[in-house]
């Protein structure tokens, strides 16, 4: 199924089953800061999508750039805290890092996430040297959906869309790797099947990586 030079990992709900602590952080920090955020609104605004876009769509209103990141760091440090004591990868997911470099396939971070939160999980891992290529959301102008992120990542990689494998668990994010024109692979960690399948690139979805390390052996 899949012919490809390069992967590029999202990092929320893929590296890390992060999107829990996600949603008890965002409530937490909108009282801190006047807006109250239910989990209709992250389904809406936040999952997959930059601080940026996500705080602008909360406030209703366009916000300073500078004044966003601040607050978005304010955000993830209580994400943070409450996810530091629970920490761990995805199933299978150093297995597969491990299987990537033995191929000799390139591997990218492609995460709307600011780079403070990629460090944090890429440093606990230990799997950042893995990594030629990092593009935060930070480093975009555009957020998922929109495919900026996976271009940037591809070009800086050097490889086009065709030969780069999209890891993504948001509809935001599977959207964007469409977009960019990649296969796209879904991980059911915050999606069903049934609720990643109608945006799906005509490609499967895993459970986890065990099971697209299956895919890409049997290849
Ligand atoms: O692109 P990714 O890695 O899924 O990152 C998205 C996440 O980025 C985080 O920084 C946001 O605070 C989350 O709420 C959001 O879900």
């Amino acid at each position: 199924m899949y012919d490809i030079k390069a992967v590029l990992f999202d990092m929320d709900g893929v590296m890390v089953d992060s999107n829990p602590y996600h949603r008890k952080a965002w409530p937490i920090y909108g009282e801190k800061i006047g807006l109250e955020i239910n989990d209709k609104l992250m389904e809406k605004h936040v999952y997959g999508h930059t601080n940026h876009d996500a705080l602008e769509n909360l406030f209703g209103k366009k916000l300073d750039k500078s004044l966003t990141t601040k607050l978005g760091e304010e955000k993830e440090a209580i994400y943070r805290d409450l996810i530091r004591p629970e920490l761990e990868p995805v199933d299978g997911l150093i297995d597969f890092i491990k299987f990537l470099k033995e191929k000799d396939i390139k591997m990218a971070v492609a995460s709307s996430a600011p780079r403070s939160n990629i460090d944090f999980i890429l440093d606990s891992f230990n799997i950042k040297s893995a990594f030629k290529v990092i593009v935060d959301g930070n480093m975009v102008k555009s957020g998922k959906p929109n495919p900026e992120i996976f271009l940037k990542a591809a070009e800086m990689l050097g490889f086009p869309s065709a030969e780069c494998l999209v890891i993504e668990d948001s509809l935001a994010g599977v959207e964007a790797g469409r977009r960019a024109g990649m296969p796209t692979a879904g991980i059911t960690t915050t999606h069903s099947e049934e609720e990643l399948a109608p945006v799906a690139f005509a490609d499967k979805n895993f459970n986890d990586f065990k099971e697209l390390f299956l895919e890409l052996s049997n290849k």
